[in-house]
């Protein structure tokens, strides 16, 4: 597991190692961290062409004392101050000391011939947009031809939340101190963060903010049947989904609850025939979902409709006393009447992608986590908000951020598969949040495999899915 720890976290944890350290020790740590992973990235210290982008703060302070480790690596190392009265004193006298150059100006900085750039203008500190030389300075860097490092957190992005207000520095690679911060794997900070290497500082965190799954974890989740399994014990998935004349969402979904815990699987619906013709192993009606037997757990929704019929079903799904999956059409039909959802015994998951979470007048602003927390707790449900980064969170506020996917999966029908994977883990007896981490990572994979084979259809990611849990299993 991958703990998201946040700003405060951090610098919280890093205050009680500082006041039993000799000053500077833990922050040589860290740049020793950084330095390494430089070193390892450029594949060289001798005859580097290093710029440091300095700020005012202990960022900037990171970054000069790596900047010394590299000089005495055999680095050229340039480092520009941005706030020249206020840069690290000790990191500047170190990189003094290591034969390192000091510029103010950003035309003496030679970016445009740098090897590798480190941005230490801003860390978790760090609020709002870069600033104008700072920004300036970030454009040169990426006109130039040197590989970007970021240090600790992309100057310009919220370490938080992801949040980019303005120009930010646009990382290939960062490395971050003490804790991965949800900013780098969450929102626009994401796509700004490039790879990210933590440098494990040895601090006493707390339990983290958020936690990202790893393929091990999923597996564990996902175990093999044992001998005393029967198609009924592994899980029996309900899907109310599609239409006679859209049977598309019902053969996705259906399929990809099929290929994700081959159990059972009974589809209740108009789409009827086109699901029997696409999967024989499913038990159909076209009946309500009352009519459908005995199932673990509802998937309702994927092209469905709006109409009177689709509201009834959503309805009668949402009077039982079993977990359900409302997804698409069911959470348009949802936003006019929450209060089918509100103090349900039974788990409710809803995944929604930004349009269907707006529709229930929740604010979507830069802060993915919050949003989805803040929906989870208003309707006392597991919300899983898609995007780049899949958040998924539930009422008491336990949080997991996908780290799984392609952008490949922004496709039609892609969402329908997700409802029936997390569906098929929901009735296999898994906590809603659980469920449905488990199934945005397994979807994420699928998608990477189907990817990796040219440009993927909905169905290509149902046809990876027995790929993906083997995958997870065993890494191969
Ligand atoms: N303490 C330690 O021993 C350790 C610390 N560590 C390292 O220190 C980092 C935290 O250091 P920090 O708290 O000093 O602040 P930091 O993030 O460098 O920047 C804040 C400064 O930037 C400025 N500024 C703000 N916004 C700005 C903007 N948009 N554009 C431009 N400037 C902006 C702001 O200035 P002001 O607003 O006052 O003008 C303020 O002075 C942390 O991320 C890690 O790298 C690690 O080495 C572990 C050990
Ligand atoms: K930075």
């Amino acid at each position: 597991m991958t703990g998201l720890h946040t700003a405060d976290q951090v610098r919280a944890a890093e205050a009680a190692v500082l006041a039993r350290t000799r000053e500077g020790a833990l922050m040589q740590r860290a740049a020793t961290g950084l330095a390494t992973v430089c070193l390892r990235l450029a594949g060289r210290g001798a005859g580097l062409r290093v710029v440091l982008l300095v700020g005012a703060g202990g960022n900037g302070g990171d970054a000069l004392w790596a900047g010394s480790f590299l000089a005495r690596r055999g680095a050229a190392v340039t480092a520009l101050l941005l706030d020249p009265d206020r840069a690290h004193p000790a990191g500047l006298a170190g990189l003094r000391r290591a034969g390192g150059r000091v510029v103010r100006d950003v035309a003496a900085a030679g970016l445009d011939r740098a090897d590798l750039v480190l941005d230490g203008i801003t860390g978790i500190s760090g609020r709002g947009g870069l600033r104008p030389a700072a920004a300036d300075a970030v454009s040169r860097a990426v006109a130039g031809p040197g590989l970007l490092v970021a240090v600790d957190v992309p100057s310009g992005v919220d370490a938080d939340t992801g949040a980019v207000a303005g120009e930010a520095f646009p990382a290939q690679h960062t490395v971050t101190f003490g804790a991965v911060k949800p900013g780098l794997v969450v929102g626009r900070g994401r796509g700004y963060a490039g790879r990210v290497h933590l440098v494990d500082l040895g601090l006493d965190l707390p339990a983290p903010s958020a936690r990202q799954l790893t393929d091990a974890e999923v597996a564990d989740l996902l175990p093999d049947p044992g001998s005393g399994d029967d198609k009924y014990s592994q899980g029996v998935v309900g899907v109310h989904a599609g239409s006679a004349t859209y049977p598309g969402a019902a053969v996705l979904c259906t399929g990809a609850a099929l290929r994700t815990r081959p159990g059972l699987v009974r589809y209740a619906g108009s789409a009827v025939d086109g699901v029997r013709a696409a999967w024989p192993e499913a038990i159909v009606t076209d009946g309500r979902p009352a009519d459908a037997g005995r199932v673990q757990a509802w998937v309702v929704g994927p092209g469905a409709g709006t109409d009177d019929e689709a509201q009834a079903a959503l309805a009668e799904v949402l009077a039982t006393d079993l977990p359900v999956l409302v997804d698409a059409d069911a959470l348009t039909l949802l936003a006019r009447s929450p209060e089918l959802v509100r103090g349900r015994a039974a788990a409710t998951v809803l995944t929604p992608h930004d349009r269907e979470f707006t529709r229930f007048g929740w604010d979507l602003g830069a802060d993915r986590i919050g949003a989805t927390r803040a929906a989870a707790a208003d309707l006392g449900v597991t919300v899983l908000l898609k995007g780049d980064a899949t958040v998924v969170a539930d009422a008491d506020g336990t949080t997991f951020v996908n780290g799984t996917g392609t952008p490949w999966l922004a496709t039609a029908g892609t969402g329908d598969v997700l409802s029936g994977v997390v569906g098929a883990l929901l009735a296999t007896g898994l906590p809603a949040v659980e469920a449905a981490a488990a199934g945005a990572h397994l979807h994420g994979r699928a998608g990477q495999l189907a990817a990796a084979a040219g440009p993927l259809i909905a169905s290509d990611v149902v046809a990876q899915l027995p790929a993906a849990v083997h995958l997870l299993r065993t890494g191969a």
